[in-house]
């Protein structure tokens, strides 16, 4: 059985169960450099078990929708985010959890300027670029121990704009 997912705009409210949208929307909390830069000020709810947070840089190969989506990943000692290096727009997938599986995934196209973090322990599609060069900073967990978990699915699910 084929399943087909329809991307949809990533916004505050549908990505809220996954976590967070960082973005510069609406007035800045505050004001600083002179009250030439606005703050968006901690976005993110970060969240590690143990170990520390740490920046990398990720250099993806881009995908072309539609695209299959094959497997899904979890975190469970920290949240992770992907902040794009680029203007372009990238693929973002989240499930439910259905107990020690991904259910009901979900795929959300990003705007220019959006970037995300997934909450501690959340079902989610592997880093996703849709234009080159694929260049993101993750923020997420540098810490001894296994922080992974992969699902293969058995069901074909399409992901289609
Ligand atoms: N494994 C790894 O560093 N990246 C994945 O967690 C991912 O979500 O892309
Ligand atoms: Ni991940």
């Amino acid at each position: 059985m084929t399943v087909r997912i329809r991307t949809q705009p990533l916004t505050d409210e549908a990505f809220a169960p996954y976590g967070d949208v960082l973005e510069a929307r609406g007035a800045p909390d505050k004001l600083i450099n002179q009250g030439r830069c606005g703050r968006f000020h901690d976005r993110a709810q970060l969240d590690f078990s143990d170990g520390r947070a740490g920046i990398s840089i990720f250099q993806g190969e881009t995908e072309t929708l539609p695209l299959a989506l094959k497997m899904m990943e979890r975190h469970p000692e920290g949240s992770q985010a992907f902040i794009p290096m680029s203007g372009d727009p990238f693929l973002v997938v989240v499930a439910r959890d259905a107990g020690v599986r991904p259910a009901d995934p979900l795929a959300f196209l990003t705007q220019p300027g959006q970037a995300i973090n997934f909450h501690r322990g959340i079902w989610h599609g592997v880093l996703t670029p849709l234009a080159a060069p694929g260049l993101f900073a993750v923020v997420d967990r540098i810490g001894a121990g296994a922080n992974l978990e992969e699902h293969w699915f058995e069901t074909e699910f399409i992901i289609e704009e």
